[in-house]
């Protein structure tokens, strides 16, 4: 069986990386747009509505209206932008997240793929809150690393065009220092927390990858939990996955942002002192990858029925 898809951004960096995951698969048939369509609104509403899968990657207020023109019950929406993912009657897009989310992925007909930062994030903590061992109100904080394409086409022009508005020669940008950055409802709602966690982003001079993490006093959580416990709940939680895994830390003495960049990967390590109570869990991924076109191909796969892995670069 094939499936029509619409890429609505194909050209931006998104939507380029998720064409080129789809280009070549013989259940796939993509419906493009050419230059001149491509923002033109009658196109763009025909192909959303010709489309049994559109895949949004727009700026919020473009996908917004995107799902708007969509005028029948048929076609299906992955929206890979920021829009709705604390939005009711959306599914979210992480199919690791909980036991039950690929099933509902599979019969969703909104999804909404995660941030690239929420993906680091929640699938470090959130099975240690489904276990119980932080928990819901703990204050929990993260730090965390992109390559600068995660600002798609005009971040990638600020670090690599000397003539664009706002060009920086700088090696690492601190930023969302109001505490504020539109990623935190997602991580709260996600992880099912009282509170937001204090996120603490920043963009690096790589085209490619992110390096999120948490830290843990472990001494001061209820159950203090030992290393080796915080090890096994996260290996349990993703030990059927193709696409997350946990491997050991030991022995590595330095990681880097790029570790995963190029792939659809999810690493967690977990790094730490036993002897003083203290864990730093770490997710490596590519901002592209896993945090954007890797997942919306990974739920498309879910949602037309097809082996979730089939164009991923594992
Ligand atoms: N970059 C990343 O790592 C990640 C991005 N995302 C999300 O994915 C979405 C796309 O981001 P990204 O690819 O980085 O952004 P880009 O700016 O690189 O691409 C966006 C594309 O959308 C096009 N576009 C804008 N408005 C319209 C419109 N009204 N109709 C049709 N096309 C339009 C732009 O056109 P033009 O080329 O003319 O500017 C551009 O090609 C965003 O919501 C972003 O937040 C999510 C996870 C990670
Ligand atoms: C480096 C950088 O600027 N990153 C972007 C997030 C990129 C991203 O993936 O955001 P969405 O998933 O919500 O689109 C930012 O912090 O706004």
């Amino acid at each position: 069986m094939s499936i029509r898809v619409f890429i609505d951004g194909a050209v931006g960096t998104t939507g380029l990386e998720i064409r080129e995951r789809l280009e070549g698969r013989g259940e796939i048939e993509l419906i493009t747009l050419d230059e001149s369509a491509r923002k033109d609104a009658t196109m763009r509403r025909d192909a959303l509505n010709a489309a049994d899968f559109v895949i949004l990657c727009l700026p919020d207020d473009a996908a917004i209206d995107a799902v708007a023109m969509i005028e029948n019950d048929r076609t299906r929406v992955i929206d890979a932008s920021t829009a709705h993912r604390v939005a009711e009657g959306w599914t979210y897009g992480f199919a690791e997240l909980e036991p039950s989310q690929t099933a509902a992925i599979a019969q969703a007909p909104r999804v909404s793929n995660p941030g690239c930062y929420p993906t680091g994030f929640l699938a470090l903590v959130r099975p240690l809150i489904r276990a119980g061992l932080i928990p819901v109100d703990h204050p929990l904080s993260v730090n965390a690393v992109s390559g600068y394409s995660g600002g798609g086409k005009s971040m990638i022009a600020e670090f690599e065009d000397v003539k664009a508005a706002g060009h920086t020669d700088t090696a690492f940008r601190a930023y969302g220092l109001g505490l504020a950055h539109k990623h935190v409802p997602e991580m709260q709602k996600h992880a099912r927390t009282e509170h937001p966690p204090i996120f603490m982003p920043a963009v690096v001079r790589t085209y490619r990858g992110m390096l999120v993490e948490v830290p843990l006093a472990l001494h001061a959580l209820p159950r203090k939990p030992s290393l080796a416990t915080i090890e096994t709940v996260l290996g349990d939680a993703y030990k059927d996955s193709p696409v997350v895994k946990l491997v050991p830390a030991e022995d590595l003495a330095t990681l880097s942002v790029e570790a995963d960049a190029g792939t659809d990967r999810l690493t967690l390590r977990v790094f730490g002192n036993a002897e003083r109570g203290q864990a730093r869990l770490v997710a490596t991924l590519d901002n592209l990858g896993k945090g954007a076109a890797g997942a919306a191909v990974q739920n498309l796969n879910i949602m037309a029925g097809f082996d979730q892995t089939a164009g991923l670069v594992l």
